[in-house]
């Protein structure tokens, strides 16, 4: 039997390992790492340091190597391994040029989303703004809880604007502002300007990142003008209606109300049993309709919580060479799928601040209190970044709970733990006790 590449492997895996970690923690930890060795048992992976190894290691080995299983189709051992230079394998060939063709991610087309009563409205209007841009309704505003399909409707317009030969712009309020304060360090404002305003359509995900920089706000206002003024096309997502980012000043709030707002619900009965069909058909497997009940009755709020759950369910059969029955899935997704659900489920805010208390050695009352003094605020701001890695709150509530703190402190906060853990022996050696402490918590 032939044995696929390490590479082109662990590209398939960390597709699955993506819909199953929120977001800054897969980018945090596993955007940079790659495939480099596979024999037939020994995976080899390939990380940029040995801070990224431990933090692996320590809590995300189960998922790893259950999605390795699930993708190899045979059991295998896991190795952690620094990349040297030189080192990088090349890109699968297939995906480089699906990469050239379209900067879209090919899983989220129109195609591949499936329509229900939740989201009937947001798939029309997406797909009127993809076929004609700036004609119907501009901005697009579209929101959601987590994991129920704004990005894919995004990336989606993204796609058929491309094919259409329309330019398109996707771009996260994260990616957003990153690039916004790199062009100013840089002298690259022109760049920028260019980048952003010289699109038929920019697609901005995830804007209430946005709030409360007053610096990004205001350029995001005047590029929002600038598009909105020549007839080009804007659709913006995010976690709440515009009334409700209190964070985002007025005038821009006010502007994303112009066009068309439109909420995403959580999927019902039908469009659940439709997209566990959807998914399952694509991984080859064909699911009978009692176990696809079961599934469909065991996620009900979250999408991507239910793509996992197929696929813990299809890992398992696998590995137990057994028929999938509603049986089966529940002994996946008690058993086989408990660890992995607990390790990537938030801890809550107050088992991490009291981790980042006993690691530091800094009562709890003073984290949360208003204690200024150079010790108390590099524990509190590492709490802060710790609560935005592992657990999916947001900003203003991740500011809530270390004692009311500003959105825009946490943002800052996390930005500078984020560089100082580059560089920082000291706050490394404090990450990995944290996060045993953590998972000492999570065992079962
Ligand atoms: N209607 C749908 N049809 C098919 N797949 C869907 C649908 N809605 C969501 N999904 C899938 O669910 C997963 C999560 O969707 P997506 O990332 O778009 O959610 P989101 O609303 O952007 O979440 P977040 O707020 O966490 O960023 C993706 O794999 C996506 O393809």
């Amino acid at each position: 039997m032939s044995i696929r590449p390490a590479q082109e492997l662990w590209e398939t895996a960390l597709g699955e390992i993506e819909l199953q970690v929120n977001k800054p923690n897969f980018r945090t930890w596993f955007a940079k790492t790659v495939g480099l060795k596979y024999d037939g048992s020994e995976f080899v992976i390939g990380v940029p340091n040995t801070f990224v190894a431990e933090y692996l290691e320590l809590n995300q080995r189960s998922l790893i190597e259950k999605t390795l299983i699930n993708t190899t189709h045979s059991p295998v051992e896991l190795c952690f391994q620094l990349i040297q230079s030189g080192q990088v394998p090349a890109a699968v060939p297939q995906t480089n040029k699906q990469k050239q063709e379209s900067p879209f991610n090919p899983r989220y087309t129109f195609e591949s989303f499936i329509v229900g009563s939740c989201n009937r409205m947001a798939h029309a209007a997406s797909l009127a703004a993809a076929q004609n841009p700036g004609k119907s309704y501009n901005p697009l505003y579209i929101y959601a809880e987590a994991g129920l399909g704004k990005t894919h409707l995004l990336q989606a317009i993204g796609h058929l604007a491309n094919l259409n030969r329309r330019k398109a712009l996707y771009v996260s309020g994260e990616q957003f502002t990153t690039d916004f304060i790199s062009s100013i360090r840089n002298g690259q404002t022109e760049e920028f300007r260019s980048r952003y305003r010289d699109v038929d359509l920019l697609l901005l995900d995830d804007v209430q990142f946005i709030g409360g920089k007053e610096q990004t706000e205001e350029c995001l206002f005047h590029t929002f003008n600038d598009l909105h003024n020549s007839n080009r096309q804007i659709v913006i997502s995010a976690d709440s209606p515009p009334k409700s980012l209190p964070q985002l000043a007025e005038r821009l709030r006010s502007r994303f109300e112009w066009g068309l707002t439109i909420e995403i619900e959580p999927p019902d009965e039908k469009t659940r049993l439709e997209l566990l069909q959807l998914k399952a058909e694509q991984s080859g497997t064909e699911l009978n309709m009692d176990t696809l009940e079961y599934l469909a009755q065991a996620v009900k709020h979250n999408i991507r919580e239910l793509e996992g759950s197929l696929n813990r369910v299809l890992a398992y059969a696998r590995l137990l060479r057994a028929a999938i029955t509603p049986d089966l899935a529940a002994r996946a997704l008690s058993d086989i799928g408990s660890r992995p659900v607990r390790e990537n489920s938030p801890l809550r805010p107050g088992n991490i601040i009291s981790a980042v208390s006993q690691v530091f050695q800094i009562p709890t009352t003073e984290l949360l209190g208003a204690a200024r003094d150079k010790d108390t605020a590099l524990a509190r701001q590492f709490a802060m970044f710790i609560l935005k890695q592992q657990n999916s709150a947001s900003l203003v509530e991740i500011g809530q709970s270390l004692g009311g703190r500003s959105a825009s402190t946490v943002s800052h906060a996390c930005d500078k733990i984020q560089l100082e853990l580059e560089n920082s022996t000291f706050l490394r050696l404090k990450m990995t006790e944290v996060q045993n402490h953590l998972s000492q918590q999570r065992l079962p």
